[in-house]
């Protein structure tokens, strides 16, 4: 019999708890003037994995997505400190790029927000403002893309109607069809789904799912259900304070915090 220690056997099926991180905050704290929104929260966001941020209304999990992509920087009072860090960078740096920043790490809003462009230029337009295209390959390109979010067979034939002829779920596949299109390394969602019917929302998660394969993925949700579903890792957050971060599955189904467990059944939220 051939025996395998417990080294080999990791090395060649990470544990979820052995992924990399992608993005490691740190000692995070935010303010907008006087008000502390979040304390010192110290998170790792897995690469290559759901991870969800849950918690009741005004618990800063927006706070936390707007930080990472720096948009915040512009609201008055905002402040940060701590470290984001991002491969060998703190994203909270002041001297910061924001453009290049946003294309490695790309948002998806909860209202869908395309283009006022055709369902195709929503797609060429990042390609072309990151020069990330010929001619001879455009139109390759918008079909990869749509293909990728699952939408080139609702499409293919309406390529040049406008973005907002389409359902709010489609709209929003496009909307991340238009994020992936530069290729960031992360996805930051905030409630991509929560304005959608069941069915829609449906295809958002599936998309989701075989997305982590490829993207990181930071998934802000009220849905606890949606977390519980699709989510590889959940943080679960209450008043600016990170309570608890887990592995989906132990977090919702053994809590290790009377907070955690009393929001997840119910009790409060
Ligand atoms: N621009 C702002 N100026 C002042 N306070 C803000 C600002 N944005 C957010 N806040 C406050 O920071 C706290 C966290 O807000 P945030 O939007 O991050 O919460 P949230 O958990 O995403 O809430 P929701 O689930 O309702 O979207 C709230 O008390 C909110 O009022």
């Amino acid at each position: 019999m051939v025996t395998v220690t417990l080294p080999e056997i990791r090395k060649a099926q990470p544990l979820p708890e052995t992924k990399e991180t992608a993005l490691d905050i740190q000692e995070l704290d935010i303010y907008y003037g006087d008000y502390h929104a979040l304390q010192n929260v110290n998170l790792p966001i897995k690469k290559n994995a759901i991870n969800a941020l849950i918690g009741p209304s005004g618990c800063g999990k927006s706070t936390i997505l707007r930080s990472i992509n720096r948009m915040n920087d512009d609201v008055p009072g905002f402040r940060a400190e701590g470290t984001i860090q991002y491969d060998d960078v703190n994203l909270l740096h002041e001297e910061i790029d924001t453009v290049a920043l946003r294309k490695e790490i790309g948002m998806v809003f909860q209202n869908p927000n395309p283009f006022p462009k055709s369902i195709a230029k929503n797609i060429m337009q990042p390609l072309k403002e990151h020069g990330l295209y010929s001619k001879q390959n455009l139109s390759k390109k918008v079909e990869e893309n749509l293909k990728q979010v699952g939408l080139w067979e609702e499409v293919w034939d309406r390529l040049h109607m406008s973005a907002y002829s389409l359902s709010g779920g489609q709209k929003q596949r496009l909307c991340i069809a238009r994020t992936l299109s530069i290729h960031p390394e992360v996805i930051l969602l905030d409630e991509p789904a929560s304005a959608l019917d069941p069915i829609a929302m449906a295809k958002i998660e599936d998309l989701l799912l075989t997305l982590k394969e490829s993207y990181t993925v930071l998934l802000v949700t009220h849905n606890l259900q949606q977390a519980a579903r699709i989510a590889d890792y959940t943080a679960f957050f209450y008043q600016g304070e990170l309570v608890e971060y887990a592995d989906t599955k132990q977090f919702f189904s053994n809590p290790k915090e009377k907070r955690s467990a009393d929001y997840i059944s119910g009790r409060f939220g």
